[in-house]
This record gives structure tokens, C-alpha cells and sequence, in this order.
């Protein structure tokens, strides 16, 4: 399905008459304040009462207006949008909702979409549309060709659906059309996985005190190294709350992150009992079931990923500035965290290629890392051996292991606490290497970006 057509005149009508109104003036907030004002939109926002003054003053000069609160966004608003952290919506929009503009449209930002929705059906009026929305990318990340989830819910009028088409247009990204049922269970696959595997592989390295950045043992190096490098540490620059809400309120994520550790789990067992043929069958099995009709190029190519290497930044410790010319492979690793979402996804009877119209940048990078480890001759077959007789990577794969079992637990338990604190221990542990690892990191996914074919 496609945007509707609007005339141009329409548009220019209604961007003289209606106001669009964001609640929460953090990342998300501020990009669409920014996007909608710039395109010549009405736009007013708030974030906490508290901060008023200071937004107010910083914003001064910019095209959008910061009023004091929910309530003075909801009432001059024709189109609303909560853009505020998932564990506090549902109070948020029982205390603003009521006072929405009578025949206003409503929406929110939240990465999962039942809880929302229940909130809006809970503390909205009957009078009001319900048509959310969900970018799915970064706040740093270009908008343009990002798919933007487009979930009409409650709409009475048919031009409802087309202003808010029309005010999105403006962010040149994909349109995607769900239900929020149809949203959550792809995002628990595309998002909270993806995030599952590199938070464990983040907590490992934090647990083993390892930066794998530095290490002289010459393990951590490569294409595929620098993408789980770079990845994890991008999440965990990030505010925890964004991955504790998607993962936490969404009940698809936590069957499919258990599934994760179990998949990691029993595949860990199967190479310390060294059992080899049951261990080669299932990812055989998997690699057939996820991979057996692909065709054509891979999404990614280890080749470009080589130089985004965080060590480049560190160079008296790094491998590659060494002094030797010599062009090195990395030691074959189990690459453990990429066996196990292959083997989730059979397990679970997903075809991730089905996703690919509502993936996020890190979900299109953990799929293109894991087509390339299956489908690069010979390097699965390294991999299966290195995983059942090599010692190298043993001890990180069992803080691995122990990791994903605990992100699940943390998850499955909807412990907010827990996960912030857990997050904010290995936050800190990385964070001198942030500046760094976030320019080479947006660099790489640029790259990526540019290389991968999304459809
Ligand atoms: N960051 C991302 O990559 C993406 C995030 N999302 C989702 O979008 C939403 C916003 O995320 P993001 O912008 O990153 O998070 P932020 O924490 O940057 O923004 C949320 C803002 O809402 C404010 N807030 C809290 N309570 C109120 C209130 N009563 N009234 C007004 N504002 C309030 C917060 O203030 P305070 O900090 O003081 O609590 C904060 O400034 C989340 O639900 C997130 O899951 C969706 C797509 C991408
Ligand atoms: O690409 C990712 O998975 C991110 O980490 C950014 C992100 C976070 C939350 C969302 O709801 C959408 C995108």
C-alpha cells in the first residue's frame, strides 16, 4: 500500500491551519519538532514541566514553540504525538489525553505498539483518531528511505490517515503499513533480538575486562570483529530505557530473546561434549531452513567492514598498526552469537528476509553478518570446527552464554531496574572509548547502508 494522494493545495491548507503537537522534546521528539517545523508545519512541544524554562530558552530561535506541558500541547493540537519513555506512557497519557483538542488525531513513538494503543483506547476520549507511528532508526541516523511504520487504529475520517501521510512526507521515509499487532511481532524479531546478541556480547567483554579493541592476543580483528565491536558499543552509548522498553513491554521479545539464549545454550553444550555430528546437523539444518533459497549477492561483504576497526584509533596495542605489512586473517572464531540467531530463527520458524520491510539499520547488519558467515565458501566449516575443537574463544563464549541467559531472565522478570543498572555497569566500562567508536561506528553503517540492498 501506498500514500494516498493529497493535492498540493490541500497540504499547504492544512499546514496553515492545523498544529501539530509533540509530548516529550528528548531525541525522537526533538528530530520530528525539527523535521515538521523546518517543512513549514505548526509545530508546539513539551517536555517535563520542570524543564520548561531552559528548552524554552534553547529553542528560542528555532521554528517550533516549547509550551509548558502536556496539557497546553494537547488542547491547541490536531495531530499529538507522545514521544516519551515506554515505562512511563501509560501514566503520561492518562494525565495529558483527556485534554486533547476535541476531533484530534493521536499517535505515539513507543517501540512497541499494544501498550500504547492500550493506553490511547484506556485514557483517550471517544471523540479522538488514533493513528500511530513508528520510525525505525536512530535519532542520528538519516531519515530518508528509513521505513516508518504507519498504524491507523482508530481513524473516523479518511483524510485523517492522508495529513498525517502528508506531515511524514516530509522525512522522505519508506512508508510501512501494519496492524500493532503485526508491528510488535516483527520488531520483537528485528529489534529485541538483534539488541539481545549485542548487549551479551558487550557483557562478556565487560565481565572478562577485555576492550577488544586493544588485546595483543590478535583475536579481535576483521570484518566480522569490527561489526560486533562497533555495534555493541553503539547500543550501549545509548540510553538504556530505549532497549529495556522494546524489549520489556513487547511479550513476542521475550519468548523470541529466550529463545536466543537457549539456541546459544545448547549449542555451547553440544561443542563441550565435543558432539560434533548432532552440532553440524542442527546448523545444517538451520542454514537450510534460513539460507536454503537465497540467491544472488550477499547483503554484506567482509571486505568493506575491514577498515572500520576501533583499534585504528588505539595505535601503540593494535594489531594492525604492528609495523607488518602482512596482510593477517583472523583466527577462526565459534562465532557463537551468530550460530545462535541463525539457529533461533529455525528454531522458530522465522525467515528474517521476510522482516526486511521494517528492519533497522542493526537488524540489516546482523543479517548481512550472519548470510556471511553461511554463505561464504568454507567459512562456515571453519567456523563448525573451530567451535568444537579450538580453546581460543571458549572462555568469551561462556560469559556469552551466561549473558544472553540473563538478558532473558532480566527480560522475561519486566525487571526496569535491573536492566538499567546492568546496562549502566557495562555502559561504564566502555564509556572512554565512546567518542571514538560512535564516529567510526556511523561511518561503518553509512557504508553499510550504501552497499546492502534493502528492499
Ligand atoms: N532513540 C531511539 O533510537 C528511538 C526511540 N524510540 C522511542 O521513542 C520514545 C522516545 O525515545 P527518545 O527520544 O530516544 O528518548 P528520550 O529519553 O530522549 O526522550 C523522552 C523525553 O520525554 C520526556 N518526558 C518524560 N516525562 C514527560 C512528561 N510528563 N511530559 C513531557 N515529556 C516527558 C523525557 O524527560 P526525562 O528524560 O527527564 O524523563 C525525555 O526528554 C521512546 O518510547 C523510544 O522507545 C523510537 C524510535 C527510535
Ligand atoms: O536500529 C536499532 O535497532 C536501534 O537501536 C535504534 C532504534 C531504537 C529503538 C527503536 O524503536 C527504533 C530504532
Amino acid at each position: 500500500m501506498t500514500a494516498t494522494s493529497v493535492s498540493k493545495q490541500q497540504i499547504q491548507e492544512w499546514k496553515a491551519t492545523k498544529t501539530v503537537g509533540i509530548i516529550g522534546l528528548g531525541d525522537m521528539g526533538l528530530l520530528y519538532a525539527q523535521k515538521f517545523s523546518e517543512a513549514g508545519w505548526k509545530v508546539v512541544g513539551c517536555d517535563r514541566e520542570e524543564q520548561y524554562e531552559t528548552l524554552a530558552k534553547k529553542y528560542a530561535d528555532s521554528k517550533f514553540e516549547v509550551v509548558l506541558n502536556g496539557h497546553y500541547v494537547s488542547r491547541v493540537s490536531d495531530y499529538i504525538i507522545y514521544s516519551v519513555e515506554a515505562a512511563n506512557l501509560d501514566k503520561i497519557v492518562s494525565l495529558y489525553g483527556p485534554s486533547s483538542k476535541v476531533g484530534a488525531i493521536v499517535g505515539g513513538q513507543t517501540s512497541c505498539k499494544s501498550p500504547e494503543i492500550a493506553a490511547f483506547e484506556k485514557y483517550l476520549p471517544q471523540d479522538i483518531e488514533i493513528i500511530t507511528i513508528h520510525s525505525l532508526h536512530g535519532p542520528k541516523v538519516n531519515t530518508e528511505g528509513q521505513p516508518l511504520v504507519i498504524i491507523d487504529c482508530r481513524s473516523y475520517k479518511p483524510e485523517s490517515l492522508q495529513f498525517v501521510e502528508s506531515l511524514m512526507s516530509c522525512l522522505k521515509s519508506k512508508f510501512v503499513y501494519l496492524t500493532y499487532e503485526e508491528h510488535d511481532r516483527i520488531t520483537a524479531d528485528t529489534q529485541a533480538v538483534t539488541h539481545a546478541a549485542f548487549l551479551s556480547m558487550g557483557c562478556a567483554w565487560d565481565k572478562l575486562k577485555i576492550y577488544p579493541w586493544t588485546v595483543n592476543d590478535k583475536k579481535w580483528f576483521g570484518g566480522l570483529e569490527n561489526v560486533k565491536v562497533n555495534i555493541s558499543l553503539r547500543i550501549y552509548s545509548n540510553k538504556w530505557h530505549v532497549y529495556a522498553g522494546l524489549a520489556i513491554t513487547n511479550p513476542h521479545a521475550h519468548q523470541q530473546v529466550l529463545q536466543y539464549a537457549t539456541s546459544a545454550t545448547d549449542l555451547f553444550a553440544m561443542c563441550l561434549d565435543n558432539r560434533r555430528k548432532e552440532f553440524t546437523e542442527r546448523i545444517m539444518k538451520a542454514k537450510e531452513f534460513v539460507f536454503g533459497d537465497h540467491t544472488g549477492k550477499l547483503l554484506l561483504d567482509d571486505l568493506i567492514l575491514e577498515k572500520y576497526s576501533l583499534s585504528r584509533s588505539v595505535s601503540s596495542e593494535s594489531v594492525n598498526s604492528s609495523g607488518n605489512d602482512e596482510v593477517q586473517s583472523p583466527p577462526p572464531n565459534s562465532h557463537l552469537s551468530l550460530l545462535a540467531i541463525v539457529d533461533s530463527w529455525y528454531q522458530l520458524g522465522i525467515n528474517p528476509y521476510d522482516h526486511m520491510i521494517c528492519s533497522t539499520p542493526l537488524f540489516s547488519i546482523f543479517l548481512g553478518v550472519s548470510e556471511f558467515l553461511f554463505l561464504t565458501p568454507k567459512l562456515l566449516e571453519q567456523t563448525i570446527e573451530a567451535a568444537l575443537t579450538d580453546n581460543l574463544f571458549r572462555k568469551d563464549d561462556l560469559e556469552f552464554v551466561i549473558a544472553a541467559r540473563e538478558w532473558s531472565s532480566i527480560i522475561s522478570a519486566e525487571n526496569f531496574e535491573l536492566y538499567e543498572k546492568k546496562f549502566e555497569t557495562v555502559q561504564e566500562f566502555f564509556k572512554p572509548m565512546f567518542p571514538e567508536a560512535n564516529v567510526i561506528g556511523n561511518e561503518m553503517i553509512k557504508t553499510i547502508l550504501q552497499h546492502s540492498k534493502r528492499e
